[in-house]
């Protein structure tokens, strides 16, 4: 993708010249007979938002627990960091899934103990803050929230990791329009200097200012990619009307 990278700490920028910090070369995920990534190849350089966008069932989420770690029944290459998929490339990844694992009957503040407990890079104090932000309360249990302030707990979580990559699977599919302008200005001002940030999201209108660039799926394989200011001036149209240009076509 052609892409300008924002600054970056100086150790980072060593890891990052010569290799992508996301680089995905052939990938093949099958379910069964079912093809749910073909042949794909993609490049996410540091310090950058994308959107990862497509009808369902493109394979966004499944490319996302590919490059988690989460899911080691593929063919071709996945580096991330300079890392195949293990131990040392989880270390770098923060991956909020489109479906909680968290139980049910648990409080916000056991969640933080978890995560603190889990990882090594998990800012508490961040964390804290950003739910308190969102205006919920440490001791509430999470079957006592709504779909959208449960997200809000899931991304306050995901986004105080000192991680290099994030990837959120719809992370804001439950939260009303009026907060999403609040939620998102909230992960961007947690993205850690020189990290990037992938989000899977149908939700193209709301993220259009936000994003630097996209990648459009369709079929298991990329179909389009690039700035997002390059394809609004080529296009002569906002992204929103983009998506359903390629898609029609
Ligand atoms: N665990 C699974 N077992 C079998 N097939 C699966 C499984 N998970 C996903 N698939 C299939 O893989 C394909 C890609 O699914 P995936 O969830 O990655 O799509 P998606 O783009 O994230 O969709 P959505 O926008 O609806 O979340 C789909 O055809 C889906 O039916």
């Amino acid at each position: 993708m052609a892409t300008t990278p924002l600054p970056m700490a100086p150790e980072e920028a060593t890891m990052t010249s010569e290799h992508a910090l996301v680089s995905v070369r052939g990938l093949t995920v099958r379910y069964g007979t079912r093809t749910a990534l073909d042949d794909l190849d993609l490049e996410l350089p540091a310090g950058r938002i994308i959107g990862l966008l497509g009808e369902n069932g493109c394979g966004k989420s499944t490319l996302l627990k590919t490059l988690a770690g989460l899911y080691a029944d593929y063919t071709g290459e996945v580096r991330v960091g300079g890392h195949a998929p293990g131990p040392r490339s989880k270390a770098l990844v923060s991956y909020l899934p489109d479906r909680s694992s968290l139980p049910d009957h648990v409080r916000v503040r056991y969640c933080l103990d978890l995560f603190s407990d889990m990882f090594a890079d998990f800012d508490t104090a961040k964390a804290r803050e950003m739910i308190a932000g969102f205006g919920l309360d440490e001791s509430m249990r999470l079957k006592e929230m709504s779909k959208g302030m449960r997200e809000k707990v899931q991304v306050s979580l995901a986004m105080a990791r000192r991680a290099r990559v994030f990837l959120l699977d719809e992370p804001i599919s439950g939260v009303d329009p009026a907060a999403r302008d609040g939620i998102l200005d909230r992960i961007l001002g947690n993205l850690e200097p020189g990290s990037s940030l992938l989000v899977a999201t149908h939700l193209v209108h709301d993220l259009e200012t936000t994003l630097d660039s996209v990648v459009i799926m369709r079929h298991g394989k990329v179909l389009l990619e690039g700035e997002v200011d390059d394809l609004r001036a080529e296009h002569g149209s906002s992204l929103d009307q983009i998506f359903r240009k390629v898609y029609r076509s």
